[in-house]
């Protein structure tokens, strides 16, 4: 089969599963509503040909009712049908966005930059609204068809045959506005994906733009990509909606014509006057489904397409079990023969790096620029996975710790910082759900930026980012980094260039804190290019293009890269 309509068949298959839960319900509903629909025709049909010919107005009365009641209970059903699918569209909504949530915050980690985090956002909104509106509805009303040219044919075969062809000639027409819809469907999504990407982007880099006076050049491109998101647009709904018009005018056609065909038949004495206008009510319900279908293509395209590749992305992170808890880590960290490259990359950036430290130990990490530290720290912290070796606590491997627990026991201040929006007291608790305001405090006095955060309106509670919400200096950003990490005193704290924006201040808060941790009996792990980091590190690593040049005791590292530690701070004398 054609792969691209494999894909439209397995995403309509898939939406459908959705379904599954409530799907005996919605068939009995969708019978109980598609037989009431013959109501209309059955009472034209008798008004015709009993009720004129016995003139009996109580007849009249009695068939006005029963169709009046038949109506209401129509309305009814199709009222809850649609309520049901969207129950179903939310169910399957929340189901989706668990695990979305899940899969867009591992992504960039375990497969590589997902181009954008609002694209399969998007694509789970065109699954939910396909899902809710008309479309499945149309296609599980579709095999009425078949009861509406059954009671045709009943009436008179020739009105079966008539309508059959109509039928047919309808479904030729779907198949066409599939084969016209497909290209122009999939063109729309690959632009707007792109488009969602380029928007993400000029927020990122605004402020750069505009200095830099690149604005105009980004926004020719932006232009361009948005007009093509247009064209793209107006191709895919000019064809099918060429399509839902031809199909309406053809069901109305087709109305005319079996009347026609009715009247015909009338003449040869073959049926009666009613069979006329029931036959024609009929043959326009018959084609009902097949349009209403037809109408849903783009949607039921667009949305078919935002599943596969929701899917798929969905496959390339499969669902993690937690595994069974571990004792939490009070000994050793182990770097075995680890090989990494950035995920997504084939480029190996750290090259079979062990080494391996004890409670109450610390490290510092040196090297020039793209030398491997920070793909180190994240190998170390598991927030790249590894090509090859291990990464142990205790003696076990990463993989073995579950890792919402284990993130109680690692510290991590990353090169890039980045804070959530909310408190900061959420922020340095790490949006535990109920924080220990002295832990809290602890973390913020470790960092030595407690003083900072009460000086600011609202203290603790200064909101970062939202609507009204206040920012922070690239310095002040670090030391709450800082004592996020230090927060709840975990085992191994891996700070990655924590003092690229500090002060002499912060600094010395910084060597503090490595002499605490470290008195506590945690692992330090130190990465930066000033001469701070080696204050209080037993060990000093040497990398160079991914791999560990050297590594040894402090003292004989210092004097073997010819350093001359400057005389400590006041603060800090008492460490060494
Ligand atoms: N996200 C990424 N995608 C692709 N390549 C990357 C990524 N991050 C790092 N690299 C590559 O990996 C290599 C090592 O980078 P890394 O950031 O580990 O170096 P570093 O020693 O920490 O540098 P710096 O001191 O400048 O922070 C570099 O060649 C870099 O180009």
């Amino acid at each position: 089969m054609d792969p691209a309509r494999e894909n439209l068949f397995a995403g309509v298959r898939g939406m459908l599963q959705a379904v599954l839960p409530v799907l005996w319900p919605i068939l009995a509903f969708s019978a109980v509503f598609n037989i009431l629909l013959l109501s209309g025709s059955f009472f034209m049909l008798l008004v015709y040909d009993d009720v004129l010919a016995s003139r009996s107005g109580a007849t009249l009365a009695g068939l006005l009712l029963m169709v009046t009641v038949a109506y209401i209970f129509q309305g009814a059903i199709d009222v809850i049908r649609s309520r049901v699918m969207l129950h179903t569209g939310a169910q399957a909504d929340r189901r989706l966005c668990d695990r979305l949530y899940d899969v867009i915050s591992r992504h960039e980690q375990e497969v590589g930059p997902l181009p954008s985090g609002a694209a399969p956002v998007r694509d789970l909104d065109l699954v939910r609204g396909y899902i809710t509106g008309a479309g499945p509805l149309a296609l599980l009303d579709l095999p009425y068809v078949l009861m509406f040219l059954l009671i045709l044919t009943l009436f008179h075969w020739v009105l079966g045959l008539a309508t059959l062809a109509g039928v047919l000639v309808m479904i030729v027409l779907m198949v066409l506005g599939d084969r016209q819809t497909r290209g122009p469907a999939l063109q729309a999504a690959a632009v707007t994906a792109a488009r969602f990407t380029m928007a993400e982007d000029v927020r990122r880099n605004g402020e750069v733009l505009r200095v830099l006076g690149m604005g105009g050049r980004r926004r020719s491109s932006w232009d361009a990509i948005s007009l093509s998101l247009i064209s793209s647009h107006d191709e895919l709904a000019g064809a099918a909606g060429r399509m839902q018009v031809i199909g309406k005018a053809f069901r109305l056609f087709l109305q005319s014509f079996v009347l026609a065909v009715g009247a015909f038949l009338v003449i040869d004495g073959d049926a009666t006057g009613g069979v006329i206008i029931a036959g024609s009510i009929l043959s326009a319900r018959a084609l009902m489904p097949v349009e209403q279908t037809i109408g849903q293509w783009k949607p039921m395209t667009e949305a078919s397409q935002a599943w596969r590749r929701l899917t798929g992305l969905l496959e390339h992170i499969p669902l993690r079990e937690a595994p069974m808890p571990l004792p939490r880590p009070k000994a050793s960290l182990e770097v075995q023969g680890v090989v990494c490259a950035p995920p997504g990359r084939q480029k190996v950036t750290v090259a079979n790096v062990s080494f391996r430290l004890s409670a109450g130990e610390a490290l510092a990490v040196i090297g020039h620029s793209g030398s491997g530290k920070s793909t180190l720290m994240r190998a170390v912290t598991g927030a790249w996975p590894l090509l090859r070796g291990a990464v142990r606590l205790d003696g076990a491997s990463l993989e073995q710790w579950d890792p919402v627990l284990l993130g109680r026991d690692i510290g991590y201040v990353p090169q890039a910082i980045e804070l959530f929006d909310g408190t900061l007291a959420q922020n340095i608790a790490r949006f535990e759900a109920e924080a220990d305001p002295e832990a809290i405090i602890a973390a913020a006095r470790a960092a030595d930026v407690h003083d900072m955060i009460v000086a600011l309106p609202g203290g603790y509670e200064y909101v970062l980012g939202g609507p009204g919400g206040g920012g922070l200096s690239a310095g002040q950003k670090q030391r709450i980094a800082l004592a996020r990490a230090l927060y709840g005193n975990p085992f191994l704290i891996v700070l990655d260039e924590p003092n690229s924006n500090l002060d002499a201040a912060g600094e010395d808060a910084l060597v503090e804190a490595v002499r605490a941790a470290k008195q506590r009996g945690a692992i330090v792990v130190i990465v930066g290019h000033r001469p701070t980091v080696f204050a209080h590190v037993d060990h000093i690593m040497i990398m160079a293009d991914g791999q560990l040049m050297q590594m040894g005791e402090r003292t004989e590292m210092l004097k073997r890269i010819n350093f001359n530690p400057a005389p400590p701070s006041p603060s800090t004398q008492s460490a060494e």
